[in-house]
């Protein structure tokens, strides 16, 4: 669906994107992760036609996007969780009805794309309430609808859930999986929430100063940069030696101690249980958001550039 080939941009002679290759496959959902000023955005705008590179191959369902604009934008929608493509002024239905003359979406499909999506994002109780009276929530989910109403194959989704609360983060997740699995829309998906990674994507590309760092699985990311899982103990009582062999004794007060291990975690609990009486164990899993952090402070793919 994407592929791009030694892609090169800089701006006023300071490179943005250098040398980056990738290709996404149709129905993927890849997240596109990098910390401020990496290069994610001008990377998606070579993408989305709107930024011609200085250099580079980039073919997205078999166009050129800046070559080939129109035919290009037909097939892609694209979120940007900053910015709304709504008219602010008009109630949300009339902004859909635009769009649908817009990307000349026939009448029979706008009807039955505006029904499937105001089922599944619950745009009912707002269709009629102009964009700028909307929620951050409920205009996520109007411009998700006004992305999706002309069939893209791609959908481009930057920040999509940022400022929103637990609960529509989630709503917007499952909305997203739920195109992704029954259209087969391909996703990429820019964040620097971990949580919309962790939740959609199962494969990351990394970028840092406009170079690819990683492209490949999020669990062999976490295996390989993680930190250990760990094991909190409670003891019936305080034991007078926590230490076991084998196993990294990160802290101990009182009747609480918390280990470090790697690779399943049944040896290990088998080990504290033989100690001493136990209460209570609770194994805790890296967390991706400071593996990701690691990362990009310790430059631990600095050797390791995707080429
Ligand atoms: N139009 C522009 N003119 C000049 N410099 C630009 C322009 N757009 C981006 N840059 C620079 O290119 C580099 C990459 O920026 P880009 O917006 O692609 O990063 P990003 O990864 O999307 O960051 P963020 O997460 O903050 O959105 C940055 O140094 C930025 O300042």
């Amino acid at each position: 669906m994407i592929e791009v080939q030694h892609l090169n941009k800089s701006f006023k002679g300071k490179p943005a994107v250098q040398d980056v290759s990738f290709c996404v496959g149709a129905g993927e959902i890849v997240g596109y992760l990098g910390p401020n000023g990496a290069g994610k955005s001008t990377t998606i705008k070579v993408l989305t036609g709107l930024l011609v590179p200085d250099s580079g191959l980039v073919s997205v369902g078999g166009l050129v996007p800046w070559r080939e604009r129109r035919r290009h934008v037909a097939r892609l929608g694209a979120v940007f969780g900053q910015r709304t493509t709504l008219w602010w002024d008009l109630p949300v239905r009339e902004s859909l009805e635009l769009l649908q003359h817009v990307y000349r979406v026939p009448r029979a499909k706008f009807t039955q794309n505006l029904k499937t999506f105001t089922d599944l994002l619950e745009l009912g109780p707002f269709l009629n309430t102009p964009a700028r009276s909307l929620s951050l929530g409920q205009r996520m989910r109007a411009d998700l609808a006004a992305a999706l109403l002309h069939d893209p194959e791609l959908l481009f989704l930057d920040e999509p859930t940022v400022g929103l609360d637990v609960v529509a983060k989630e709503r917007i997740r499952e909305f997203v999986r739920h195109i992704n699995q029954q259209r087969g829309v391909t996703v990429l998906l820019t964040t620097h929430d971990l949580g919309d990674v962790e939740r959609l994507a199962r494969r990351v590309m990394i970028i840092d100063s406009g170079t690819l760092l990683y492209d490949g699985d999020l669990p062999a990311l976490q295996a390989r940069y993680g930190s250990a899982r760990e094991l909190v103990v409670d003891f019936e009582a305080a034991p007078v030696n926590a230490h076991l062999p084998g196993l990294e004794l990160l802290e101990h007060s009182g009747p609480r101690a918390r280990y470090a291990f790697t690779g399943p975690a049944a040896k290990p609990i088998a080990c504290v249980t033989a100690l001493a009486p136990v209460r209570d164990v609770t194994v805790r899993e890296p967390d991706i958001e400071a593996t990701i952090r690691r990362i990009y402070e310790g430059g631990l793919l600095a050797d390791n550039r995707v080429t």
